[in-house]
């Protein structure tokens, strides 16, 4: 095997624009997590392959799960399990992929990818951690499906960072820090994420996959719907389309940086039981069907304090840097406690109230239980621990972590031991990501062993 390469993507949680984002009129404010999805690719050229590409992907970490795919352009690039074994999130990858591709002249036709998922994505129970001095990894006795997830968005992430180790087969230059390679990589994920999923959702976790923290508006959704059937049959057809999606069509969509403010951290508490996204956006979108205006004026209050949080966060990243004496006092406000002393602050802990409140009001009247009361307990008790400005359950609500915005000094581990209000709640090992898609040293996935 030769030019080994390594990739890695971050999870996410929608701070603020649950729900909202699925319209393209609305921004959201997508925060990406420290939490990543990892790929380790190399490739070789085998003779005599009758012109087929053999694809395995490895998941050691779920009971050894691994897929062998063989892959050619007479069967459309539709992927054939060796074993029948199925994962969609692999395979509309794999197809889309080379389907991309298939013009290229030359490339290597024996692929293997090795997927490593951070731990945080999924429930620890059970598993066994290998690490070396660069990675640590937990590994499950249950099959990918079966080990329950904690909401970061393990499926986007996989599906990005896997069209990135692909694309890296047949793009030998590939370069993800440039902004060109970042647009074919999320065009490409997103499409096969939508295709694996069998919806069209608004795609933020892709987007936040590949260029991390962001500013979200989603893409219009015909942009993916247009699309033909991906079939042998019309592999051309397919083919030309794809090429048009992803190269040429304008998404129409907005994915600029963003950061939370210098001094602020994200928190994320998982309370170990999740919730069905999909009965959720049913439910609300019967709810705003069937109730307008009053829902649309629902949303667009919801909106309003969405813009302002997202603002908040261009107001204080200036002010951090043109007014340091006045930053460093508000920070001290932040962690002490004195929040109403800063007018910035109190309009951002305003802004999630806000929204809390408008969401437990869809909750009400939709029956889509978006903020749980046991949430809304939980997350009035947080407010109230030193150093924590505001709190929200993340994306579609439900029973999925919470998500909290603090002093970076806030150390909530301490702060909550023993109490009993908090006795449900595992503080995840997290913070907001650096950046979205990122190379890495494949070496650092070399030696995983148990710890002692
Ligand atoms: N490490 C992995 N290895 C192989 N497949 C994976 C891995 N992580 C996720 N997947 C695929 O993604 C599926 C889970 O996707 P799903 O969209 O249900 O979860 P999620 O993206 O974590 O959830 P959410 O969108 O609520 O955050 C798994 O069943 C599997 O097919
Ligand atoms: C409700 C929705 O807006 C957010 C879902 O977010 P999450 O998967 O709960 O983080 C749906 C979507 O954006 O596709």
């Amino acid at each position: 095997m030769k030019g080994v390469r390594a990739f890695s993507a971050p999870g996410k949680a929608l701070l603020a624009g649950g729900y909202l984002v699925l319209d393209p009129k609305y921004e959201s404010f997508v925060v990406a997590l420290s939490a990543r999805m990892h790929a380790v690719v190399s490739s070789t050229t085998v003779p005599d392959n009758d012109n087929k590409l053999i694809i395995n992907v490895k998941s050691s970490q779920f009971n050894n799960n691994e897929w062998n795919y063989s892959v050619s352009k007479d069967q459309g690039y539709d992927p054939i399990e060796r074993d029948g074994k199925s994962n969609p999130f692999i395979e509309f990858t794999i197809s889309n992929v080379c389907n991309y591709f298939s013009d290229n002249e030359s490339f290597d036709n024996k692929i293997t990818i090795e997927i490593f998922s951070d731990a945080e994505y999924h429930s620890k129970e059970n598993s066994l951690i290998m690490s070396n001095n660069y990675m640590s990894f937990p590994f499950h006795k249950k099959n990918i499906q079966d080990v329950p997830k904690t909401g970061l968005g393990s499926s986007a992430g996989l599906v990005t960072v896997l069209t990135t180790a692909l694309s890296s087969v047949f793009l030998k230059d590939l370069d993800v820090s440039s902004i060109k390679y970042q647009h074919t990589i999320h065009n490409l994920a997103q499409i096969a994420h939508c295709q694996a999923q069998g919806k069209i959702g608004s795609g933020f976790d892709v987007a936040a996959a590949t260029y991390g923290s962001i500013i979200y508006r989603r893409f219009l959704p015909e942009i993916i719907s247009q699309l033909p059937e991906l079939s042998v049959d019309n592999f051309e057809r397919y083919h030309n389309a794809l090429k048009d999606v992803v190269d040429t069509c304008n998404w129409k969509m907005i994915a600029s940086p963003t950061n939370l403010p210098k001094g602020f951290k994200l928190i994320m508490g998982d309370v170990n039981t999740g919730s069905e996204t999909v009965k959720l956006v049913q439910k609300v979108k019967k709810w705003y069907a069937n109730n307008q205006p009053h829902s649309l004026d629902v949303y667009n209050c919801i909106d309003e304090n969405n813009m302002k949080i997202i603002q908040l966060c261009k107001t204080l990243d200036s002010l951090s840097k043109t007014d340091t004496v006045y930053y460093s006092q508000l920070l001290e406000g932040l962690y002490n406690g004195y929040t109403d002393d800063f007018k910035e602050l109190k309009e951002f802990k305003h802004a999630f109230l806000t929204i809390r409140k408008n969401f437990r009001l869809i909750s009400k009247e939709s029956g889509a239980d978006i903020e749980p009361s046991i949430q809304t307990e939980l997350l009035d008790n947080c407010i109230q621990i030193k150093g924590v400005l505001a709190g929200v359950v993340p994306g579609a609500g439900g029973f999925d972590a919470i998500s909290l915005i603090a002093s970076e000094n806030t150390d909530i581990e301490s702060e909550t031991s023993g109490l009993t209000a908090f006795s449900n709640v595992s503080w995840m090992k997290l913070k907001q990501a650096e950046c979205g898609l990122m190379e890495e040293d494949p070496q650092h996935y070399i030696g995983l062993r148990a710890a002692h």
